[in-house]
């Protein structure tokens, strides 16, 4: 479990749910394998690898792939996953078992979230240093975190991002992430990213209004998500 943070139940769409351990065993394992293949992403980005081995190691990966069987459908929401405000297994930013994860482990503040990650050579920008759209991810996702965690999960509709200072890679960072107000369905957040090591030199910082969509727009643009207990009638998201 990547997060603390409070979720909503009986949001999955697979009809035979696995029992609670039986979904532990499952993010254990996705988690574990998520680790190793960010590993090889880390190792394919700084290999001096001669071209026999790469198309070696090619030909090896395309064998492991054909093992992974089962395909889930686009908007299927995992039944590991508590969508929205919860553990979301394959996020790019905070899932476990994503390949393109840094991870970031997400946590909640007393008026927000703090997330810890450090980015690796397949996140460079400019080299030695994260790329922007990366700063903007992390940004993104942590302040969409802080908007569940007071209760208004929502969607990014502007983000406003000011790079002061390159981040750099390796380094543990530290990514915070508040609501400053809301207004109706709007949710105003600001969040900065700095280095655990040098927690008063922000690198970059963001402004975003996110808005919470009123059910019928959920359900239309999240087939997935059931209401808590299950029935077709109403949906989580907003309330
Ligand atoms: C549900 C939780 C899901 C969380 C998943 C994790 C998310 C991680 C962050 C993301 O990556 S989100 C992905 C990127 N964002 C999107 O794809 C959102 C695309 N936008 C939409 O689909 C719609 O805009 C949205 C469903 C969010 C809202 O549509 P609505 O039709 O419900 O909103 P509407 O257009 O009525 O606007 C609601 C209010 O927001 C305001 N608004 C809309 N766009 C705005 C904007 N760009 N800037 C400022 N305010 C804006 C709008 O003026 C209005 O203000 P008022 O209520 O005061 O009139």
């Amino acid at each position: 479990m990547n997060s603390p943070l409070p979720h909503h139940s009986a949001t999955r769409t697979t009809a035979e749910q696995p029992d609670e351990e039986g979904v532990h065993r499952q993010r254990t394992a996705i988690a574990a394998l998520g680790h190793e293949v960010r590993a090889l992403v880390d190792a394919t980005v700084r290999t001096t690898a001669a071209p026999d081995a790469l198309l070696r190691v090619a030909e090896g990966v395309r064998g492991l792939a054909a093992q992974l069987t089962g395909r889930r459908a686009r908007a299927e929401i995992p039944v590991v996953d508590e969508f929205p405000g919860g553990a979301r297994m394959y996020s790019p930013v905070t899932g476990t078992g994503s390949p393109l994860a840094p991870p970031l482990k997400v946590t909640r503040l007393d008026g927000g979230v703090a997330g810890t990650c450090a980015l690796g050579l397949a996140h460079e920008g400019p080299p030695g240093y994260g790329h922007g759209g990366i700063s903007a991810m992390l940004l993104d996702e942590s302040m969409g975190w802080a908007c569940a965690t007071a209760g208004m999960p929502g969607m990014t509709v502007s983000l406003q991002m000011r790079y002061q200072r390159p981040v750099p890679l390796e380094a543990r960072l530290r990514v915070l992430a508040h609501v400053t107000g809301t207004e109706g369905r709007k949710v105003y957040v600001a969040g900065s990213i700095t280095t655990e090591e040098d927690p008063s030199t922000v690198l970059a910082a963001a402004e975003g209004v996110f808005v919470s969509p009123d059910p019928e727009h959920a359900r239309a643009l999240f087939p997935g998500l059931r209401a808590p207990g299950g029935s077709d009638g109403g949906t989580a998201v907003g309330r």
